[in-house]
């Protein structure tokens, strides 16, 4: 298998509403066979409506979408049978029962695998005699993903697909998603639990008032961040008393009573420092905690800089 096939390529993608807005302003990406990619961002990001542009739910105002080689919008009828949606909100009739919704599903999908197998492997097998309006939220998330996989897609599309979800029915999700990655499906996720991205996704992009504000790897995306120290003073001490924060490849600190932080793109350097000096002078640091930049600091990071309140 060709694993940089690009399965789905973006370029310049603009999307614009009705009334005049432009809520996708120009985005570039694109997604190889066999990868997760998540598209991450504030709320009305964009996320939503790049994703259904993705799944040919409308036209593009500008720019270029392929899916699987096609234009999902103008070739619907190559692409569909090989990609499967999960909607933001399914709304499926509420009195049906889980049975009966995957089975009228599965008659519109060419080729589906048996439904007993796609609820089976969202946990929900044991629940097919229950009416669509008496699932829990997390259930209903559960069964969309069941229906998008009906037709054992090759690309997957997925608008939050663990919001509602419980701790373990996030992690069972998550397995999932990763074992069909291990069968080669490739999918684009939109999300906004940022452990989600960096614990699934092999690439992501951060959107913001519908640009791609970073995009690359989870460690990618975290390593432009700057890592953090922080510690109490020694008693006695004071900011002034150690090493030059310049020569500690410091490059933003702040002092919040006797806590000190520190922000540092070298963190090595200033760590080994900071711990060289406290034992030159036979001290401890106390509540000493050095870490790298999380996803969280990354993304809050990106929306700060560009002036919102995350
Ligand atoms: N049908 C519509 N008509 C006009 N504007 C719309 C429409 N749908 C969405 N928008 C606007 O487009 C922008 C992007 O919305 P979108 O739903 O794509 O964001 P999102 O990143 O998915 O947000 P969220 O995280 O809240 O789901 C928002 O400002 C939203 O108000």
């Amino acid at each position: 298998m060709d694993t940089n096939e690009h399965v789905i390529e973006v370029t310049d993608l603009r999307r614009v509403y009705g009334g005049g807005f432009e809520a996708v302003r120009g985005i570039t990406f694109s997604v190889n066979r066999g990868e997760i990619f998540a598209l991450l961002g504030t709320n009305g990001a964009g996320k939503t409506s790049t994703v259904e542009l993705l799944e040919g739910l409308a036209r593009p105002a500008g720019g270029r979408v392929r899916v699987l080689g096609h234009d999902p919008y103008g070739e619907r009828a190559a692409v569909r049978p090989r990609t499967g949606v999960m909607l933001q909100e399914g709304g499926f009739p509420s009195e049906l029962t889980v049975a009966e919704t995957a089975r009228m599903w599965a008659g519109c999908v060419s080729g589906a695998r048996p439904e007993s197998e796609a609820l089976e492997l969202v946990g929900l097998a044991g629940r097919t005699g229950v009416r669509v309006k008496q699932l829990s939220g997390g259930e209903r998330r559960r069964l969309d993903l069941a229906l998008a996989l009906l037709g054992e897609p090759e690309v997957l599309f997925l608008d939050e697909p663990t919001t509602g979800l419980d701790a373990e029915g996030r992690r069972d999700t998550w397995e999932l998603v990763r074992a069909l990655r291990e069968a080669g499906t490739t999918v684009l996720l939109t999300t906004h639990y940022l452990e989600e991205a960096e614990g699934l996704a092999d690439r992501l992009a951060i959107l913001h008032e519908g640009r791609i504000a970073t995009s690359g790897t989870p460690a990618e995306v975290t390593a432009a961040q700057p890592a953090r120290i922080s510690f109490r003073l020694p008693d006695g001490y004071f900011l002034g008393d150690l090493p030059p924060l310049g020569e500690l490849g410091v490059c933003g600190h702040e002092l919040d009573g006797r806590v000190v932080r520190l922000r540092t793109r070298e963190l090595q350097r200033a760590a080994t420092a900071l711990l060289v000096w406290a034992q030159g002078e036979r001290v401890e640091l106390p509540g000493l905690d050095v870490r790298s930049a999380s996803l969280e600091e990354a993304f809050l990071g990106i929306a700060r800089a560009q002036g919102v309140a995350a």
